[in-house]
């Protein structure tokens, strides 16, 4: 049986990460990822760097071919960059292969050259999460039915496809392939889109998407898949009635949970949630003393940035002043990358009026930002939430270029509890799209 001082199960963000700061202070990891073809995680492989990529050759026009090479090489790359970052470590081994607990502490890795029982002082858990498939007939077996994973591998551009779910996933694939030039129905369960965002800017997002030729079937259930030689029938109940469309392919993007299914977790003591999350503490620790688990697969916000952030967590565990936990996280913003970007940080006014916390409303059209001239499109708004005695920041919603960029500006704000007027009275470089917020807030 082999020892390890740390062994980390996946390549994830947290993992990957820790296993630079374990082996820089002298001490030894196995990193074991199921997948050769996902060393580096899932971000870099299969989900935020290449459908970004994408995203952003399709706004470019680029045609689909030319995208997909791109997105290929720019994968290769960053694999082959992650796996060297660990595995060239002194202290590092990188491992191909199947993991199962055998009980606490044990784990058996299986590979092309056998079995082997491997045991570690740490055992950190970082294996992500996995696409939820809803028990639709027809949908498990079909030939047509993809997830965002599997069609980020599709050559052949899909002309026509139906996408299930209207979460991140289903929005920026959505918008995407409407710029490839296919048509794209967008099946939602919800009456509107975007449904924990401001309405107007919900609203907003929606009529432009459906503009750039995307169809919304909302308020909707997929009842039943066929599979057909030359595509896929899906009935849909909508408020109208049933429909039937016919597509080449399906989409299903209707949320993840936590990727435990082949560690045999049942054999240990690691109490897991309703939904299969590894339950932590705020440092991460299981309820079994010395095993840890990060990112996607301890429940709560999937984003790769959070991922990172469990690092922080540890390292200021294990080599900082041990400050840092998931109660005090920062706060932190998301973005949905559509045409343009829609970034959001802290409440609604939905929320605020609920907790009866009065606050005045800063809100600006995207077409008032020389940028947005300068980079030609003008879709979009800006609205922001401050208290009304302190004047710090209590929301912001921002659908505009750059969004992405600006909405980090607002939360460093936010989490320094600086008011609305530090933003407005700082001098920021031209011509940018925050130069925003000198205009946003003219009238506080
Ligand atoms: C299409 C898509 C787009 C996204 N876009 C964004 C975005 O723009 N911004 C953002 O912040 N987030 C985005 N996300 C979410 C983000 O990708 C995840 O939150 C993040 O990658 C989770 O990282 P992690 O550290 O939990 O582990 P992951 O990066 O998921 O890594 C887990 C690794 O563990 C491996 N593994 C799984 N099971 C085992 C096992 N039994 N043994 C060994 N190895 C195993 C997997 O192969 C994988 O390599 C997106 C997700 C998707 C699907
Ligand atoms: N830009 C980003 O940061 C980004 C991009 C993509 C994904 N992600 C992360 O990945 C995670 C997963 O994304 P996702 O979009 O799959 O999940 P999600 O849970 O965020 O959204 C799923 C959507 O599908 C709908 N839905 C669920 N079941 C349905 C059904 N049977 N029929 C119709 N609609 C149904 C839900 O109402 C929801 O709106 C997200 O939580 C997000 O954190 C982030």
């Amino acid at each position: 049986m082999k020892h390890f001082e740390n062994i980390i199960i996946g390549f994830g963000k947290a993992g990957k990460t820790l296993a630079g700061s374990l082996t820089k202070n002298g001490q030894e990891v196995l990193l074991i990822e199921k997948d050769s073809a996902m060393y580096g995680g899932t971000c870099i492989n299969v989900a935020c760097l290449p459908s970004k990529n994408m995203i952003i050759n399709a706004q470019h026009g680029t045609d689909y071919d030319e995208a997909i090479a791109t997105k290929n090489r720019l994968v290769d790359k960053l694999r082959n960059k992650n796996y060297h970052k660990v595995a060239d470590q002194e202290n590092a081994t990188v491992l191909r292969a199947d993991v199962s607990f055998i009980d606490d502490y044990t784990i058996e890795v299986s590979d092309d050259s056998g079995q082997e029982t491997v045991i570690g002082d740490k055992i950190f858990i970082n294996t992500g999460s996995t696409p939820v498939l809803p028990d639709v007939q027809g949908l498990k077996n079909s030939q047509h039915v993809f997830t965002s994973k599997t069609l980020l591998d599709q050559t052949e551009q899909t002309k026509n496809i139906a996408i299930l779910g209207d979460g991140p996933i289903g929005l920026e694939f959505a918008a995407m392939y409407a710029r490839f030039g296919s048509q794209v129905t967008v099946i939602g369960q919800n009456k509107m889109i975007l449904n924990q965002l401001e309405p107007e800017i919900a609203n907003a997002a929606k009529e432009d998407m459906t503009t750039d030729g995307v169809q919304f079937l909302l308020n909707s259930q997929l009842t039943k898949v066929t599979d057909m030689a030359n595509g896929i029938i899906l009935d849909v109940n909508t408020p109208n009635g049933g429909q039937t469309l016919h597509v080449d392919a399906l989409l299903v993007a209707t949320g993840r949970r936590a990727n435990t299914d082949d560690l045999h977790l049942e054999r240990t003591n690691i109490q897991t949630g309703s939904h299969g999350e590894i339950l932590v503490n705020d440092v991460l620790e299981t309820n079994v003393t010395n095993i840890f688990a990060m990112g996607d697969v301890k429940g709560g916000p999937q984003f790769t940035y959070i991922s990172l952030d469990d690092w922080r967590i540890l390292n200021s565990q294990f080599f900082g002043d041990q400050t840092r936990t998931r109660a005090n996280r920062p706060v932190f913003a998301n973005t949905i990358f559509l045409n343009p970007a829609i970034s959001s940080v802290g409440q609604t006014e939905a929320q605020l009026q609920k907790k009866e916390r009065p606050y005045q409303v800063f809100k600006m059209l995207t077409a008032g930002v020389p940028k947005s001239q300068v980079i030609g499109n003008p879709r979009g708004s800006y609205k922001v939430l401050v208290d009304e005695k302190t004047h710090q920041v209590l929301g912001a919603t921002i659908y505009a270029e750059e969004a992405y960029e600006t909405i980090n500006v607002i939360s460093l704000a936010m989490q320094n509890n600086l008011p609305a007027e530090a933003l407005r009275d700082q001098i920021y470089t031209h011509p940018t799209m925050t130069e925003a917020l000198n205009d946003l807030f003219a009238e506080l």
